[in-house]
């Protein structure tokens, strides 16, 4: 294998008493899209701009292709470009202005034309920032952590506040950008986000990594129950669920049923892989026909459910920290 192009290891930051991150070690490969996913207040940030040299580390080590950020934060400014959350500038300077001034403090910038083609901002190389709709500054921001033509470029809460059309064509835009050979690191909260996009991530909670490794192997990590969803109309309802009931107790490949909640009538049938083939003939000897079947899909949320007990909500309130990282 290649060496990693960044090399986290056992990373310790602490704010006061409160510890942001707690023993947080991961590597990412040349060419990837890595994913640091997690809750708000987590430790994302802090953890990549620790990474970034732009925080100082309590413990641990970070490098960057072989540089270590903590001692040498200079020895990366060229090979790291950084877009983080809500970067500011001025409302009346343009986006062709700011992409020249940025270009100035590189030793070997990025084309500004060639960035502003790439990330589909060519014809507004004349509008000023504060013209901008939201998904044109995010591409900005990205324009901007590429403009020092780096190695790896770290892009945090890239989609935040983005339309779902603004969203895919950003997804898209990060694509590009690393098809260009740049490695990305990309921080998250958006547990669809990084299931598109990184080939490998880890799940950040409370400071601490709970999962990692690709969205598909996490995925398939998990326990070998499968849901199947069925919805019937007022009438038979009722006696789908009974018999739904029955077969729970008789047949082996069935384990639990619910009714869901929010949608009347639909009931989730969950058991071993074969459960569908227990479902559809129970139903379909009592001439009961359901309106919709669909198989549920897992998720990284069911990943993260799985590892911290908890429901994945992105905007849930901060976990209390103790000084050992364990939510009190
Ligand atoms: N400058 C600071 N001083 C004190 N506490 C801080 C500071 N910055 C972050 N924290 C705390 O550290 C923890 C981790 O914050 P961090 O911003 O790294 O999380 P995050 O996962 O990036 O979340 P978000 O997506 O909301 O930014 C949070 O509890 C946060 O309140």
């Amino acid at each position: 294998m290649a060496d990693p192009v960044v090399e986290v290891t056992h990373l310790r930051k602490t704010y006061g008493d409160k510890v942001a991150v707690d023993d947080v070690s991961f590597t990412v490969q040349p060419g990837e899209i890595f994913g640091i996913l997690g809750p708000n207040g987590a430790g994302k940030t802090t953890t990549v701009e620790t990474l970034a040299g732009l925080r100082h580390a309590d413990g641990g080590t970070v490098t960057v292709l072989g540089h270590d950020t903590q001692r040498d934060p200079a020895a990366v400014k060229d090979l790291l470009g950084v877009q983080l959350q809500e970067a500011t500038l001025h409302d009346k300077i343009t986006v062709g202005e700011v992409l020249h001034l940025f270009a100035g403090f590189y030793s070997r910038p990025a084309d500004p034309g060639e960035l502003l083609d790439l990330l589909d901002l060519t014809e507004h190389t004349d509008k000023q920032f504060g013209r901008l709709s939201g998904g044109q500054k995010q591409r900005l921001s990205i324009a901007l952590a590429l403009v020092g033509n780096p190695e790896v470029a770290i892009l945090d809460e890239l989609t935040t506040g983005l339309d779902p059309q603004a969203r895919r064509s950003t997804w898209e835009l990060v694509e590009r950008v690393r098809a260009t050979g740049v490695t990305i690191l990309l921080v998250t909260h958006f547990m669809d986000e990084a299931e598109r996009l990184c080939d490998r991530l880890v799940v950040i909670d409370a400071g601490r990594v709970v999962a990692e490794g690709t969205p598909a192997g996490l995925i398939d990590g998990l326990d070998d129950e499968r849901t199947v969803v069925v919805r019937f109309g007022a009438d038979d309802a009722g006696r789908a669920r009974q018999r739904l009931d029955r077969l729970a107790a008789e047949h082996h490949d069935v384990v639990r049923v619910e009714e869901l909640d929010g949608t009347p009538g639909e009931i989730a049938v969950s058991g071993t892989p074969r459960v569908l083939f227990a479902v559809v003939p129970a139903l379909a000897e009592a001439d009961l026909v359901p309106e919709d079947v669909r198989t549920v899909t897992r998720t990284l949320e069911d990943v993260f459910l799985a590892v911290t007990g908890r429901t994945y909500a992105p905007q849930e309130p901060e976990p209390e920290l103790t000084t050992e990282g364990v939510r009190s």
